[in-house]
């Protein structure tokens, strides 16, 4: 078994991968210079900097005009995503943080997309419970507690459409997910990553991005 010709991303070729895609403008410059302002020891949850005009490539590519994000904290994902939609479009975004997802909030409304978010605050599988069975999700961002996600799985498939997309993140856990004896998040993501390999249900892949992202199509 061999890697291919993939490329070992140092820092300054990471700078190069930026400097060549869109950049981000100043509400989610200013939303990602805040985060680590105000909360420095947990800033590194925000998605990574490359995943936003990413995610706002996959709102385009599908066509989606329904998101559900799981896990918010101050909003950059979920702006991205959001500002990719169209006017009419609804992105629900779940979190159990008032205080972070107040930055969130700010940010939607500085960048003009506020109506088309809308933030549930509480455990994200009660929320997903509460959406209706019917397929009418186009796309799902997936980004909060990694033991919960077979189980955020198991709510967004059936309430996906034929051709809608799951994105997983840190589906390569720092690469924890090596380890056979792991536990807490790194057993729950490589318990998610056998389930989601095996789920006929939907096409998988898992790139090597970031900390590891999974895209899924439902068949
Ligand atoms: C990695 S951060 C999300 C980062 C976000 N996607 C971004 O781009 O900034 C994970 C978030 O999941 C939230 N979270 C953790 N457990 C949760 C649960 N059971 N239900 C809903 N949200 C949860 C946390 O409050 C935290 O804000």
């Amino acid at each position: 078994m061999t890697k291919g010709n993939s490329t070992k991303i140092t820092d300054e070729l990471y700078q190069y991968v930026l400097a060549h895609n869109p950049p981000l403008d100043a509400v989610q410059r200013g939303l990602v210079a805040t985060t680590y302002e105000k909360f420095p020891d947990v800033a590194g949850m925000q998605s990574a900097e490359e995943q936003g005009p990413l995610l706002a490539f996959l709102v385009r590519l599908t066509g989606a005009r329904h998101i559900v994000e799981v896990g918010t904290f101050t909003g950059f994902s979920s702006l991205s995503m959001a500002q990719a939609l169209p006017p009419d479009g609804r992105l629900i975004a779940c979190d159990v943080s008032e205080e972070w997802t107040a930055y969130g909030r700010e940010a939607w409304e500085a960048a003009g997309v506020a109506d088309r978010v809308e933030l549930r605050i509480g455990p994200a599988l009660d929320t997903l419970r509460a959406m209706p069975t019917d397929e009418h999700v186009d796309l799902a961002y997936v980004d909060a507690d990694k033991e919960g996600q077979i189980a955020y799985w198991e709510e967004l498939v059936p309430r996906l459409r034929p051709g809608g997309l799951i994105v997983t993140d840190n589906t390569l856990y720092h690469g924890a997910v090596l380890d056979e004896a792991a536990t807490g998040s790194a057993a729950g993501v490589r318990a998610f990553n056998d389930h989601v390999a095996a789920d006929p249900r939907m096409d998988s892949v898992l790139l090597a991005i970031s900390d590891g992202l999974t895209l899924s199509r439902k068949r």
